[in-house]
């Protein structure tokens, strides 16, 4: 089972890595290590779990953070419209992407991150990705909103981005141009 002290903090420089790709048929290791990553998302909103193990809440997580730099992630969450969301994904990739952009009002956070970042992180309003999915089934998602930035904000990850790289620094707290708040 995957507990926080086996989550990379900010400062190692696997985090600013770009990932490789995974070979696929994905490996039975491979298989066994994303489902892990899935079922510590699950676990982290787990009321009963982050209480045994002192989880930290997340909705997703990236290979790299836990010292894997290979291309895969787990998300589970449900979006602002109550439509939910549970997949670990090989080789994730941005296909299209929206012009309009998005963000969350009260700005992202990250398990890799023991400091709170204020600011506003601009992300695409609506994106494409595809993938292979942890039982081998090629997907296209289409995401909105919500799911558009979780994705966005794990897909960095695979890139050696972090959130706060995508923050105004000369004013944090504008929205970008061509912008809504996620709802
Ligand atoms: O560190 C990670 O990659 C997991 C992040 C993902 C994330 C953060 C902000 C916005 C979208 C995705 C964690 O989920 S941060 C904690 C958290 C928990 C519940 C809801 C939002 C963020
Ligand atoms: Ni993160």
């Amino acid at each position: 089972m995957i507990a926080m002290d086996q989550i990379i903090r900010e400062g190692d420089p696997i985090l600013r890595q770009k990932t490789e790709k995974v070979e696929l048929p994905a490996s039975e290791e491979d298989k066994e290590t994303l489902s892990e990553m899935l079922q510590f998302v699950k676990n982290s909103q787990d009321d009963e779990m982050v209480k045994k193990y002192q989880l930290r809440p997340g909705v997703g997580l990236a290979a790299p953070q836990i010292g894997i730099s290979k291309r895969m992630l787990a998300v589970h969450f449900t979006d602002f419209h109550d439509k939910s969301y549970s997949y670990g994904l090989f080789n994730p990739k941005i296909l299209s992407h929206s012009v309009e952009k998005t963000y969350l009002q009260n700005g992202e956070g990250c398990l890799s991150v023991d400091r709170d970042v204020p600011g506003i992180v601009p992300r695409y309003a609506r994106i494409t990705v595809k993938a292979t999915t942890l039982e081998g089934e090629e997907v296209k998602l289409r995401l909105k909103g919500y799911a558009a930035i979780v994705l966005q904000h794990e897909i960095d990850h695979l890139d050696g981005v972090m959130f706060y790289d995508h923050i105004n620094q000369d004013n944090p707290f504008q929205p970008p141009e061509n912008s809504t708040p996620a709802e």
